[in-house]
């Protein structure tokens, strides 16, 4: 049977990139969806704003909507100190499969909790299953549909402090426009809007960083 593209991307990742060595992952990755196909990866431009908003952090605890092939949790979980965790949820099981290879690949499984299934069904759960008080950074990479009733989602259920950060991915492209309404005018929320492109081409994107006020 014919191989699928995160199947072919996590060859590309063993073919090129070095065991334990996540830059290499990542550099595998983005030569990959530049010079063969291209796939649905934060990429290099809006990565490197995801690693500076992440070092400035240096959150203990992260959650990332959407894993995909793995990509940005290698981003962010290379940049943890080794007693800093990320979980990760992502709904569909062939990319999650994927993903825990390429998160493997580099030497990031300790530091990494992949959760398959509906973020919506898994946020209820966090602090009872996996003993969450609360995120110190999100990110938000999964459906433009679930943005914003995860978020809300997220407050009810207490995971948000005076602080966390949340950053969200494709604002612009294909953009999520109830969200951006909602963070942006929000009292509960410093909202700032960060110019870039969709991966690995020139047609606008950006990342929005919202602050949680409490
Ligand atoms: O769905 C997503 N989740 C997370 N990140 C994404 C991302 O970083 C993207 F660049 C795209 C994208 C944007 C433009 C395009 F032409 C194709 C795909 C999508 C996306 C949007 C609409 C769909 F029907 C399917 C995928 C996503
Ligand atoms: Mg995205």
């Amino acid at each position: 049977t014919r191989s699928t593209r995160p199947q072919r991307l996590l060859n590309a990742v063993r073919k090129h990139a070095t065991r334990g060595d996540p830059q290499s992952v990542i550099s595998a990755i983005d030569h990959f969806c530049r010079h063969s196909e291209w796939a649905m990866n934060i990429g290099d431009e809006k990565g490197s704003i995801l690693d500076s908003v992440v070092s400035e952090l240096n959150p203990e605890k992260v959650l990332e909507l959407g894993t995909y092939c793995g990509y940005s949790t290698v981003r962010i979980a290379r940049l943890l100190p080794p007693g800093a965790r990320l979980i990760t949820l992502e709904f569909n099981a062939d990319y999650a499969a994927i993903a825990r290879q390429v998160i493997a690949w580099a030497g990031l499984e300790d530091r990494v909790q992949l959760v398959e299934g509906a973020s919506e069904d898994w946020i209820p759960r966090m602090k009872e299953h996996f003993g969450i008080e609360t995120f110190d950074f999100v990110f938000l990479d999964h459906w433009k549909d679930r943005y914003l009733p995860d978020t809300k989602l997220m407050e009810d259920c207490g995971l948000l402090r005076k602080g966390t950060v949340l950053l969200a991915d494709n604002v612009i492209c294909p953009g999520v426009p109830d969200y951006l309404q909602y963070v942006r005018n929000s009292l509960s929320y410093k909202s700032c809007y960060f110019k870039s492109h969709l991966e690995y081409t020139k047609a606008e994107d950006g990342l929005e960083k919202s602050v949680f006020l409490g």
